[in-house]
């Protein structure tokens, strides 16, 4: 396989595929894959907890398998691939950074609400001064003014940052608003800019192309649509459709078709698919990771999480806000019977 790309691929399937198995990744499902996608020469491949480093709780869910055996695990078996991690400060800590680069990371990944990248100087700082190479992450674009999401991605460039993602957590934009943000994006930063995409509103591939149309460089995927709600873009069919357009990944897509048949496929405890939930988040705005959590609430009030997941886009709700989806399915949950009386 050649090592010239065009655009450079993070697979997330090892870490935001964690949420839509509940964080029971295995030791060996997470080798496996991981080897055989560094195989396949996928430059970056992130391994975490759904919710980053730290993020096994009982807020977030505990994780099956200690991330940082994990990341150990996965670092282990690459060759030529780097492991990222993604941290969201206030979720992890420093010290998790460093054991992380100890064990093998490659890359870190901050990420922060849109609004909130004054959150991230030191843990970028500790990125960088660990050697690693260092991403921003910028969840819940959607949400913010193109200005603002300028105004954000530049403090985190005078922060550090190699690169600047603009993310589309909730699947919620639409193919002319990630235009307008990749290409504000460009217009104003030196360092590189990426994007991330969930499927929520079948738009994830046509988002992608535009973003690489206006020239972000970075893009994730999540092979077999393993990620969070409806997944991300599909890594094996975006490779596919790239090379259609004369655009170098430098990913052999017979091994990547083969790793989402052989490997994948029998991690997902159903296949990914548009669901009415995954559909409403993305409609509603809301966080992707939400959606196991929305739905158990559903169950545990015996009312229909479609609603959950309304009201928490209709109040805005952000990470590391999970405790307001009990809140919120309780109220409903309430409301209803005073509906009955
Ligand atoms: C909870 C972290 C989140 O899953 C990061 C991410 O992939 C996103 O915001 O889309
Ligand atoms: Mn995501």
């Amino acid at each position: 396989m050649t090592n010239e790309r065009d655009v450079l691929i993070t697979e997330v399937a090892l870490r935001d595929g964690s949420h839509a198995i509940r964080h029971q990744f295995t030791v060996k499902q997470v080798t496996d894959v991981a080897k055989a996608l560094d195989e396949a020469n996928v430059p970056f491949i992130e391994v975490s907890h759904g919710d980053g480093l730290g993020g096994s709780s009982l807020q977030y869910g505990f994780s099956l398998t200690n991330e940082l055996e994990l990341i150990e695990a996965a670092a282990s078996v690459v060759k030529q691939a780097k492991i990222a991690v993604l941290l969201l400060p206030g979720i992890g800590t420093m010290p998790d950074l460093k054991q992380a680069a100890k064990l093998g990371a490659k890359m870190a990944r901050i990420a922060t609400h849109v609004t909130e990248a004054d959150v991230s100087p030191q843990h970028i700082a500790l990125a960088k001064d660990l050697g690693l190479e260092t991403v921003g992450f910028l969840m819940m674009s959607h949400m913010a003014p193109t200005e603002k999401l300028v105004e954000q991605a530049k403090l985190m460039e005078s922060y550090g940052a190699d690169t600047v993602y603009v993310v589309d957590s909730a699947g919620a934009l639409l193919p002319y608003q990630v235009k307008e943000r990749i290409r504000a994006l460009k217009d104003s930063l030196k360092i590189n800019v990426g994007f991330h995409a969930h499927n929520n509103l079948s738009l994830a591939m046509a988002n992608t192309l535009v973003a690489i149309e206006e020239g972000a460089t970075r893009i994730d995927g999540s092979i077999r649509c393993l990620g969070a709600g409806a997944g991300n873009t599909q890594t094996e069919v975006l490779v596919a459709v790239l090379d259609k357009l004369g655009i170098k990944t430098g990913i052999d897509i017979y091994k990547m078709m083969d790793i989402a048949e052989e490997l994948v496929a029998p991690i997902l405890e159903k296949p990914q698919e548009i669901t009415k939930d995954s559909l409403v988040l993305g409609y509603a705005g809301v966080y992707s990771s939400f959606l196991l959590h929305a739905q158990k609430a559903a169950q545990r009030f015996g009312i229909d999480s479609r609603d959950i997941l309304l009201e928490l886009g209709n109040r805005k709700v952000v990470g590391g806000q999970e405790d307001m989806i009990m809140d919120v399915a309780a109220e409903i949950s309430n409301r209803g019977l005073v509906h009955e009386h």
